[in-house]
């Protein structure tokens, strides 16, 4: 049986809402406002904790609704790239990726009235090795700002990139498999069904 519970997308991404609508799942939107926050240093584990805080925020506001919420961090070693808040500071994170394998954590968070599903899901990705010209034209474009790690997957970013392990969707930040597999474990139906036919 599906659930009767309203679904609400606890995030102010258009990615998220593009790629969530993209499911056949009607939702709203509610953004809590409030501001993250984590001491966790392993980039997994504070992936999955903000995704919980932000769900959490939601829920308390919205308990009669199946809330879902996603948090994106990248890590180029023990280095932690959040959203750049500058243009030389987008540049300052694509001389740290260029030429190297970086990590991409996407936590998710489902809490319901019924229970709470969670996961992290990590891609891999290589940057071409970038020349100081590269770099600058691309911090200039404006693209990677409001993005994790500084740049965006799904835009002229895509050039920078010489190889991707893993999930795509997670780098976008809301990894389709794992939102799937959790959504269907609330009782939320997928493209208009419960279980997949694979
Ligand atoms: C690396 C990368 C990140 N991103 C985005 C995904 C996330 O929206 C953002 C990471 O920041 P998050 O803090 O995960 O999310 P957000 O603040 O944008 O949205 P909200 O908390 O309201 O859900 O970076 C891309 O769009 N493309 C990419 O290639």
């Amino acid at each position: 049986m599906a659930t009767e519970f309203p679904v609400v997308l606890a995030s102010g991404s258009p990615r998220r809402r593009e790629l969530l609508g993209n499911l056949g799942v009607a939702f709203e939107v509610v953004v809590s406002g409030e501001a993250e926050d984590s001491a966790e240093s392993d980039p997994a584990r504070l992936a999955g904790e903000l995704a919980d805080l932000k769900a959490r925020a939601v829920a308390a506001q919205r308990p009669d609704a199946v809330v879902v919420a996603a948090d994106t961090v990248v890590a180029q070693g023990a280095l932690l790239l959040a959203k750049p808040e500058s243009t030389e500071e987008n540049v300052a994170f694509l001389r740290e990726l260029s030429g190297r394998t970086h990590q991409v954590y996407t936590g998710v968070s489902v809490i319901s009235p019924a229970g709470r599903w969670s996961g992290v899901e990590r891609t891999d990705v290589t940057f071409r090795p970038l020349t100081d010209a590269e770099m600058s034209y691309y911090a200039a474009t404006g693209e990677g700002l409001d993005k994790a790690g500084g740049y965006g997957l799904q835009g002229v970013g895509m050039a920078l990139v010489q190889r991707l392990d893993g999930d795509s969707s997670n780098v976008i930040g809301f990894p389709l498999a794992l939102v799937i597999r959790l959504l269907r474990g609330a009782g939320v139906a997928v493209f208009g069904e419960m279980e997949s036919r694979e």
